[in-house]
């Protein structure tokens, strides 16, 4: 879609819905966090437009992360703002990216960085003209696929496991705290504002 990377986990798949339904959700949630973090491909993100929480997520779970140059396109873990909270391994992966302070600055406040601003904190890695962002997520593919792959797998995995294998260990435990927390009647009114809120912004 024009101006969106990925408007973030659907909204509406937590609120209003069973136990089994979160639940189901949140497993399948885990499980592309779990591929795409996990992959020993190399991934690459071509940002060409805003990309709040789970967005922001599968960005940071790419090698590397190209932005349109565009101070109205905006990156973050913004859960906070929806009155919800980022799980640890959410977390995990912006600290693995950004480090710690920027994280719990970044998730306290729930903040979308603006391009230029994201770049500065590391939050992506290069921005370019927005008609460019292909050409230039496709140049730095041939970059990175032009180290040995063994030894790129075998680096990436060694930066990577210790916050994989953490989630694989807690994973129904993982999931019990997301229905327990999404099923609230507290968390479903902050959901349903948000949800009001941004109809009415039209
Ligand atoms: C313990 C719990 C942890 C859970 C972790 C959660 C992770 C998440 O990802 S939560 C979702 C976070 N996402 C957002 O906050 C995005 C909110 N959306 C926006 O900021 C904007 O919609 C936009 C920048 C993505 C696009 O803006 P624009 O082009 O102006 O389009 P509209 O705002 O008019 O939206 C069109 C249409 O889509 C609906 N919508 C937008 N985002 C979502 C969403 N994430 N889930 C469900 N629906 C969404 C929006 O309400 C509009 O609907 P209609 O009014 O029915 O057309």
């Amino acid at each position: 879609v024009s101006k969106i990377f990925s408007a973030g986990l659907d909204i509406t798949e937590m609120s209003g819905k069973s136990n089994e339904h979160y639940a189901a959700f949140w497993r399948a949630v885990q499980e592309m966090w779990l591929k795409l973090y996990g992959s020993n491909m190399v991934t690459i993100a071509a940002i060409n437009g805003s990309s709040p929480a789970g967005g922001c997520l599968m960005a940071l779970c790419c090698d590397y992360r190209i932005m349109a140059d565009n101070p109205k396109f905006a990156i973050g873990l913004n859960e906070t703002q929806l009155g919800i909270v980022a799980p640890f391994w959410f977390k995990d992966t912006m600290i693995n990216t950004i480090g710690n302070r920027a994280t719990e600055l970044s998730l306290q406040l729930g903040q979308m960085y603006p391009a230029p601003e994201a770049l500065k904190f590391g939050l992506v890695d290069k921005l370019v003209p927005e008609d460019k962002v292909q050409s230039a997520a496709a140049a730095a593919m041939s970059q990175w696929l032009s180290v040995p792959d063994h030894a790129r797998q075998l680096t990436k995995s060694m930066m990577r496991k210790p916050a994989i294998d953490r989630l694989v260990k807690q994973r129904e435990a993982d999931i019990n705290n997301f229905v327990s927390f999404i099923s609230k009647d507290s968390i479903q009114k902050s959901l349903q504002i948000y949800m009001d809120r941004l109809k009415q912004k039209k």
